[in-house]
């Protein structure tokens, strides 16, 4: 298997949805199918915060969603546990400022494809040279997702990347939503990467399509 390329990439940032066990009071395999009938792009499995799973129980839980992630042929990312995305065959990982070394965890996953957090061009480049193939900025608005998240940037942090030449495929992290994603892609993102918007939603699958919509009406300008 060969690195994914950049314009695939892209594509699959579209929209890429985030959950674990903690970020819905349902079970997180029927959100997620929910949000893969949606039309999601993308899936990140994100175990953390108060309560998470670990251990066998974590894995079991990453298994169940590989494999409806696999029966939709969406790309299935498991955020942080490197060991974890080895031990399963994970389609890739993302790594955050704080997590391994981006250019260690390229060594450890081969072609897989590694996502890496980055708030400004500083961090975007060092994680260019690492050998990432997208970046998560943000959050861009407030979030109530991620305990430790830092201030909001707001979209123009995107523009601030593209104008320093970032040209590495980018998804938008924060507080989006179907009503924001138009500007956050229209400032310099690829695509939207959301948990509350679909996991909190009364009807995921519609907040997927939503979110899908918005995000190609956004493209074609
Ligand atoms: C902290 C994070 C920042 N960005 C992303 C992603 F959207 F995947 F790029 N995932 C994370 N877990
Ligand atoms: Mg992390």
């Amino acid at each position: 298997m060969a690195r994914i390329t950049s314009g695939e990439m892209k594509e699959r940032l579209a929209v890429y949805f985030i959950m674990g066990s903690q970020n819905s009071e349902r079970p997180a395999a029927d959100v997620l199918k929910e949000a893969l009938d949606g039309g999601v792009t993308l899936f990140q499995f994100r175990e953390k915060g108060q309560g998470a799973l670990k251990g066998a129980d974590k894995e079991a839980l990453a298994r169940q969603l590989q494999r409806l992630c696999r029966a939709y042929g969406v790309p299935f990312i498991v955020n942080d546990d490197v060991e974890l995305a080895l031990a399963i065959d994970a389609d890739g990982v993302h790594v955050g400022q704080d997590d391994e070394d981006a250019r260690r965890v390229r060594e450890k996953i081969g072609d897989k494809i590694l996502g890496v957090s980055a708030h400004n061009v500083e961090e975007a480049r060092a994680a260019v040279e690492a050998g990432a193939d997208y970046l998560g900025v943000g959050p861009i608005y407030p979030t109530s997702s991620k305990e430790d998240a830092k201030e909001a940037q707001g979209p123009d942090v995107l523009r601030r990347l593209r104008e320093a030449g970032i040209a590495i495929p980018i998804v938008a992290i924060g507080g989006i939503t179907a009503g924001n994603a138009k500007t956050v892609i229209e400032a310099g993102a690829d695509g939207v990467s959301v948990i509350s918007a679909i996991a909190s939603a009364p009807a995921p699958k519609a907040a997927a399509a939503a979110l899908a919509e918005a995000v190609r009406a956004a493209r074609t300008r």
